[in-house]
């Protein structure tokens, strides 16, 4: 029987220049901007990259140079999710709305739970945004613990 769970860890070093990428949800946009806005010259030493209407916001507001995805119910936070799955996203800032049910729920909790599978930093508000954006790791290599995707797909060819 197939252990469900990765049972080897492989490492990924998150470079000193993060690739950081920012989104919220329209209740929540507005905060982010406030919050970007604050952090401004930190996050233009990094790789910024949005779903479509946040990317687009922090760009005309904040003149940040953002790259744009899709827009998140068309399919931005599946494609910020394949970054993760990559090991191409190195910090997730996601102001989601916990008042407003979303047409794409289950692309969010997707999003979310790749994050968590592959150790990515993670923030859901301002607090946890300003806890991340001052720490000493952002601007330095950093060395994560990731699942180890060789073993993990050998064991189940076996099995
Ligand atoms: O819906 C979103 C995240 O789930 C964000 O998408 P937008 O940035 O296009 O509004």
């Amino acid at each position: 029987m197939h252990n469900a769970r990765p049972t080897r860890q492989a490492t990924r070093t998150l470079p000193a220049r993060k690739r950081i990428a920012l989104i919220a949800h329209d209740g929540k946009k507005r905060e982010l901007l406030e919050w970007a806005s604050r952090w401004q010259e930190t996050l233009q030493q990094h790789q910024l990259v949005g779903t479509g209407t946040t990317a687009g916001k922090l760009q005309t507001h904040l003149g940040l140079n953002v790259e744009g995805l899709m827009s998140g119910p068309l399919g931005g936070d599946q494609q910020m999710g394949a970054r993760i799955a990559e090991q191409a996203l190195d910090v997730l800032i996601f102001f989601w709305d916990p008042f407003a049910p979303q047409p794409h729920d289950p692309d969010v909790k997707a999003l979310l739970r790749l994050a968590a599978l592959w150790n990515v930093p993670v923030a859901c508000n301002a607090a946890s945004a300003d806890f991340i954006l001052s720490s000493d790791y952002l601007a330095q290599d950093y060395t994560i613990s990731i699942p180890d995707a060789n073993t993990w797909a050998s064991d189940r060819r076996e099995t």
